[in-house]
């Protein structure tokens, strides 16, 4: 027994000071630099709290620059030109990405998340992270489809406490604004201080029982307030028009869908709206406010409708999806009701002009309108478009698809950043974020362009219901590599931060 003890105790003796020797030096290297946090950090796949990007191509307001991000805090520090080059530190991180594309993160201002109430069609957990996984670093949840809807500040405190430790990335909200709290004033009031960044509404039915649609009367009701908050309203814009009923051939064939919500659906909505935006312009009566038409689809007269109130100064912007962009109705297969959403994709042609439109800068942002449900209620095997939920399942993907479809056409990685970033930044009024510049919050999207990728059950595929998703089966260039919010890198190949640190977005 003695024996045995003398051997081992010269061992053990230099495994003590073994671990002593790194305890001692991990303290002093933490007292000399404290930024360096030598804990783990949950919130990030990276320890570093300071450090730096490197990359042959970033994007940012000035240009694509061959150069280094400098973050420290969760904030872009410093901005420099010159691969490779950083400041004077020795002692940070640095990430050196090649000639992979560093970006601002995408800020997604139209995603349903549906929590609380209906979390089995989409939750914040899951919808953050197929955000992340996308490159996606904000999204701006919708009022509707989560129950109860977010039309009151009670309702919205549901949403914040759902939120709570199970976001991924930022997070804002749109409060609704429906019939019984554009009547009344003080409803309306509250949920705005309870910082929604702005409110949506339908001018169609909705598609859910507690989210009731909204006439032209409500909507001027609703900009008075908005123009005292200064914040948008989001209006999606269908008005119900009388139809001639003729035969396509059925409900499992896309025309007889696209024959029940025309363009003149769209046309009619927006006419009253630009009927009441002249009022938004400086000086005028409702200064201050601002309409934003979701998911435009019709590139004719519904366009040109917003072309002339934005010539006469009016406040009113418009966005459309990469949905309308990457599909036309001629392809749509019979029964495919993962295509089926509101307004409806349209012809060739039409999809031809909306990119003109979106290359030329008349469309302002892209969205995703992210919308799944319950698969069985897709009625992906009885193929009736006219019975099935309508919505598109997309949130990973609006990159890769953007980026795909886009290129053909002429756009760039400066478009891209305009389109993703910056202009939805300006329209959620997030003014901290939505470029890579010195003081806004490092969220950033690291990406390959030129990497192509079949979306089959091999690729890491992080939506709810990967089934629903009309991108699945189709072959995709643009592979996100890491995605980072606020400094912390919260994707990368395929796995994510292992705690939820992404925050609640709220206006003041
Ligand atoms: N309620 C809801 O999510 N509706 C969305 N789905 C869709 O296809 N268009 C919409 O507005
Ligand atoms: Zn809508
Ligand atoms: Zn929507």
């Amino acid at each position: 027994m003695e024996r045995f003890v003398w051997r081992v105790l010269p061992f053990l003796t230099f495994l003590v000071s073994f671990i002593v020797f790194f305890y001692l030096q991990d303290s002093y290297r933490a007292q000399l630099h404290p930024q360096v946090k030598l804990t783990e950090n949950k919130c990030s796949l990276l320890h570093h709290r300071h450090f730096w990007i490197t990359s042959k191509r970033i994007v940012t307001p000035q240009g694509i620059i061959s150069g280094s991000v400098e973050i420290k805090e969760g904030n872009i520090i410093s901005v420099i030109e010159g691969y490779g080059k950083q400041g004077n530190s020795k002692h940070e991180e640095v990430i050196d990405y090649g000639d992979a594309v560093v970006m601002p993160g995408l800020i997604d201002v139209h995603v349903h998340l549906d929590e609380p109430g209906r979390t089995a069609w989409e939750g914040f957990d899951t919808g953050t992270r197929a955000a992340a996984a996308g490159g996606v670093t904000t999204v701006v949840d919708m009022p509707l489809n989560n129950h109860p809807t977010t039309v009151s500040k009670e309702t919205l405190k549901l949403k914040l406490e759902a939120a709570e430790n199970r976001i991924y990335v930022d997070v804002g909200f749109w409060g609704g604004l429906i019939p019984e709290n554009a009547l009344n004033t003080s409803i309306l009031e509250g949920l705005l201080s309870a910082g929604v960044l702005g409110l949506k509404s339908f001018m169609c039915p909705s598609g859910i029982s507690d989210f009731p649609m909204t006439t032209i009367h409500h909507i001027k009701e609703g900009l008075s307030v908005l123009a005292k908050y200064r914040r948008p309203l989001y209006v999606h814009s269908e008005i119900q028009q009388h139809l001639e009923l003729t035969d396509k051939g059925g409900p499992r064939t896309y025309l007889t869908y696209l024959h029940t919500r025309p363009p003149s659906w769209e046309e009619a909505a927006i006419k009253e709206l630009v009927g009441v935006t002249k009022d938004t312009r400086i000086g005028g009566p409702l200064e201050g406010a601002h309409v934003h038409i979701a998911h435009l689809s019709d590139s004719s007269a519904s366009l040109d409708l917003i072309k002339e109130a934005k010539s006469r100064g009016d406040s009113i912007s418009v966005e459309t999806c990469p949905h309308y962009l990457a599909f036309s109705s001629e392809e749509i297969p019979n029964g495919d009701t993962r295509f089926k959403c509101s307004p409806p994709i349209r012809d060739a042609y039409n999809k031809g002009k909306l990119w003109k439109a979106v290359l030329e800068g008349h469309i302002d942002l892209l969205s995703s309108d992210h919308s799944p449900t319950l698969p069985q209620l897709k009625l992906l095997e009885e193929g009736d478009f006219l019975k099935a939920w309508g919505g598109i399942s997309s949130l990973q993907f609006d990159l890769p698809v953007t980026w795909s479809y886009g290129k053909k056409h002429g756009l760039t990685l400066e478009h891209l950043s305009l389109l993703w970033s910056k202009k939805p930044a300006t329209f959620a009024g997030i003014e901290s974020k939505g470029s890579i510049a010195v003081g806004n919050h490092a969220d950033i999207v690291v990406w390959k362009p030129e990497v192509e990728f079949e979306l089959n059950e091999h690729y890491p595929v992080f939506l709810k219901h990967p089934s629903l998703s009309a991108y699945m089966g189709r072959r995709l260039s643009g592979e996100v590599l890491e995605t980072f919010v606020r400094g912390n890198l919260v994707f990368k190949k395929g796995k994510h931060a292992p705690a939820a640190c992404g925050v609640p977005i709220l206006a003041k």
